[in-house]
């Protein structure tokens, strides 16, 4: 925990069918990651934690999506979040939005007894306190704007949310949609304990198009 306390974690992600889907990509990516600063990793899969963990030792955050409904669900069950603690993850993000089809707050303790800690990922500041009671370690807002309710998804993070999870004294993790620069230090400054990057660095698809976007042809 106190390795990731004030720095950037990235989260290195490629889903099914994009060209950097093999854990052997996504873990030099994760070296890159360590060795541009960050302090901590965000993995999807017990096969990528595992890869990840033969090239680093910087703390990860595994996680397993599973497909449910309209989107990607996040460690619905105590198998998954085993299997991913097997694997060499110090920490288990699990999915404590309505939407899960898993135990929801009642996978905390037993996540606990794996020896790991946990990141609660929920999309509301009630999500956030329920978590943040029942004992999650982190609360992070990486949900927010992706339940059905709250479709379609803003462009920009949901500061906010970091900011109302501070101030009751939520250990909050700002995640989802930052992109720049400015956005994480606004994220530090609402009070965020640490922040997490994904395809604004380990997406070179949707950076390219950003960029490409900006380009007359
Ligand atoms: C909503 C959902 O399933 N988020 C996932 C959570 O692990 C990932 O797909 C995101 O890439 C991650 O949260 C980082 O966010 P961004 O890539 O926007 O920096």
């Amino acid at each position: 925990m106190n390795r990731l306390r004030g720095g950037l974690i990235v989260s290195c992600q490629a889903p099914e069918g994009h060209p950097l889907r093999d854990p052997e990509v996504i873990a030099r990516l994760a070296e890159c990651a360590v060795l541009g600063g960050a302090v901590g990793l965000r993995i999807n899969s017990a096969e990528d934690v595992a890869a990840v963990r033969r090239r680093t030792d910087a703390p990860v955050i595994g996680l397993h999506k599973v497909r449910h409904g309209h989107r990607d669900v996040i460690t619905p069950t105590l198998e998954h979040a085993a299997g991913l603690a097997a694997a060499g993850a110090d920490m288990i993000a699990v999915d404590l939005t309505p939407e899960t089809p898993g135990p929801g707050l009642e996978l905390i303790e037993p996540i606990h007894a794996l020896g790991v800690t946990v990141m609660a990922d929920v999309s509301t500041l009630a999500e956030g306190m329920d978590a943040w009671e029942a004992g999650a370690d982190v609360v992070g807002t990486t949900l927010s704007g992706y339940t059905a309710r709250q479709l379609p998804t803003p462009h920009d993070p949901d500061l906010h949310l970091v900011g109302a999870l501070a101030a009751r004294g939520v250990r909050v993790i700002a995640e989802g949609r930052y992109r720049t620069e400015q956005q994480v230090r606004q994220a530090f400054a609402a009070g965020a304990w640490a922040v997490v990057v994904g395809g604004a660095i380990t997406d070179p698809i949707s950076v390219t198009r950003r960029l490409a976007a900006a380009a007359p042809r």
